[in-house]
């Protein structure tokens, strides 16, 4: 796979390639989830369903690489518990712990890496949102991390779909949903109603998380 000057040369023939394959499609679905919400899940089914993947792991940062003061994060077990508890209902969604249990700050380079080594059979599909296209440039080792695996980039409100590299855009209904938008709704007493799954939400109340997240 080699750097391209724009972000997908047709599409239609790649997907197709993808869908076809007969070796075994493992999408990956990097985050903070803190919260999880409905925005990860339908982006995750979409992309699993557009290019026929065999399923999806959703894979929590122990922290977050380009983590800012902005990004307060919630423990790991916390927000792995929250991620089980999202994903329990879809048979072909788990949750990935190697960053977690590796633990510090993990670059994705690094973990697509090991996880190459130890499931060499697998194509990986990593999986952005449009919020993270642009950032692709600051990523550690980006140049070589694109021949690892296949980006999947899935549009998100108000964000560019444009790139230098080579990623495919996933054509999915885009939904204006945030972990830190859910974080804030909570800290006013706001409702989170449809926006995470119900069983996150009992979750988030019986713990009472986000509380002092204005
Ligand atoms: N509503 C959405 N539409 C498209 N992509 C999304 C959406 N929500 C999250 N993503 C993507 O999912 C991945 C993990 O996101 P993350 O767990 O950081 O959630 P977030 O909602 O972006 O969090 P925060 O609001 O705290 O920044 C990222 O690639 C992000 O771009
Ligand atoms: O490797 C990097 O340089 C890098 C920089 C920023 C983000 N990432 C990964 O992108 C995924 C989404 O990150 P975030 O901060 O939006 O939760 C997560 O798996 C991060 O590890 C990776």
């Amino acid at each position: 796979m080699s750097k391209q000057s724009s972000v997908i040369t047709e599409p239609e023939i790649l997907i197709e390639e993808i869908r076809t394959s007969k070796r075994e499609k493992v999408g990956i679905l990097g985050g903070t989830y803190n919260p999880p919400h409905m925005g990860h899940l339908v982006m995750a089914d979409q992309v699993k369903d557009q290019l026929d993947l065999d399923k999806i792991l959703f894979m929590p940062t122990a922290q977050p690489p380009h983590s800012s003061v902005k990004k307060k994060t919630i423990s790991s077990d916390i927000r792995v518990k929250m991620l089980e508890l999202a994903i329990q209902d879809h048979s072909a969604f788990d949750v990935e712990l190697y960053e977690v249990e590796a633990g510090g700050k993990n670059y994705t380079y690094n973990t697509m890496k090991a996880l190459i080594e130890l499931y060499p059979a697998v194509d990986f599909y990593f999986i952005i949102g449009g919020d993270m296209i642009s950032d692709l440039p600051t990523w550690y080792k980006i140049d070589e991390l694109v021949q690892l695996v296949q980006f999947v980039g899935v549009k998100r409100p108000g964000f560019e779909k444009e790139s230098e590299y080579p990623i495919i855009m996933v054509d999915t209904p885009t939904l204006d949903i945030s972990s830190s938008f859910i974080r804030h709704k909570v800290a006013i007493g706001g409702s989170i109603n449809y926006l995470v799954p119900r069983v996150v939400q009992e979750f988030i109340e019986k713990e009472g998380l986000y509380k002092d997240d204005k």
